[in-house]
């Protein structure tokens, strides 16, 4: 095969280089630098202060780097530095606490609505907004997808923490983005929900969907996830596969703690030793 006839490799989905974000004047991302590639999905891990939900920010472009000398983007998603808002959450779902309580808050949603409008990035639908079938079908298949079909009709405020989430996974589902975003999904789930996500998770992990799973807890590090981003003070305290982060050392140096990791099956669990 000639070499210019060999495939181009797929842009990474997640490139930062060298990034720092300020809050109240101090760095709380730190010359920060990652990749991620498409197709490798990945947990985000660390404790309470460490920089996760900044990080989801700043992909998200609701909070912005400090400029770089040579004017490059230091993020560069699926290889691109610029995007509209809108076009990127079509290729990259985001689903974050803020966003939950954005679409929960007492100003009415219907749940249909809610994950119809994704199509025009909006928080319910607008009297110019034209929805399709197609968009319709798409929504419907979305919710069928996370098993919250029964909820249509439901008004957003009214939902359970784990159903309104479901509802907005399905939402960001309907662009059929290449990845996901989820920052803490997990939170405020019981037990048996947390288990009944994570394996909903699962199953769009194995569908071809890129997942980035933002958390405090090993727990719900799915066995799709082979790649674990360790964050300690907004820096990258470690970065590999499962077997070199999710380790006693590893795990104590991030939580400033002594921590023993255990494997049990296909899933990991974290105790104070
Ligand atoms: N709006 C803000 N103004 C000032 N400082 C902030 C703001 N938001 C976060 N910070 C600080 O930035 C640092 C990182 O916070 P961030 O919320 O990104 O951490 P996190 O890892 O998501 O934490 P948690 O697990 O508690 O959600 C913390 O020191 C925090 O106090």
């Amino acid at each position: 095969m000639h070499a210019d006839t060999l495939p181009v490799p797929a842009p990474p989905l997640l490139e930062i280089d060298d990034a720092t974000v300020l809050r109240n004047g101090q760095p709380v991302l730190d010359h920060f630098s990652l990749r991620v590639d498409t197709g490798r999905h990945t947990a985000i891990l660390g404790p309470n202060g460490s920089g996760k939900s900044t990080l989801v920010q700043l992909i998200a472009r609701q909070l912005y780097p400090l400029a770089r000398g040579d004017c490059r983007s230091p993020v560069r998603v699926f290889g691109r530095g610029r995007w509209n808002v809108a076009e990127l959450h079509g290729l990259l779902g985001i689903v974050s606490p803020a966003l939950q309580r954005d679409y929960t808050s007492e100003m009415p949603l219907e749940v249909f609505d809610a994950v119809v409008s994704g199509f025009y990035a909006a928080r319910g639908l607008r009297l110019d907004h034209r929805v399709s079938e197609g968009m319709r079908e798409r929504a419907n298949a979305a919710l069928e997808q996370l098993g919250a079909s029964h909820l249509i009709g439901r008004e957003m405020a009214g939902l359970s923490t784990g159903e309104a989430r479901r509802v907005l996974i399905a939402r960001a589902l309907v662009h059929r983005p290449r990845a996901l975003l989820l920052d803490e999904p997990c939170a405020g789930l019981d037990l048996a929900s947390r288990r009944r996500f994570l394996e909903g998770l699962r199953t769009l992990a194995r569908g071809g969907t890129t997942l980035l799973l933002v958390t405090h807890h090993v727990e719900e590090i799915i066995p799709e996830i082979d790649q674990v981003l360790l964050l300690k003070r907004g820096r990258v305290l470690r970065q590999g596969d499962k077997a070199d982060t999710l380790t006693d050392a590893a795990l104590s140096e991030a939580f400033d703690l002594p921590i023993r990791a255990t494997q049990r099956g296909e899933w990991y669990h974290a105790a104070i030793d």
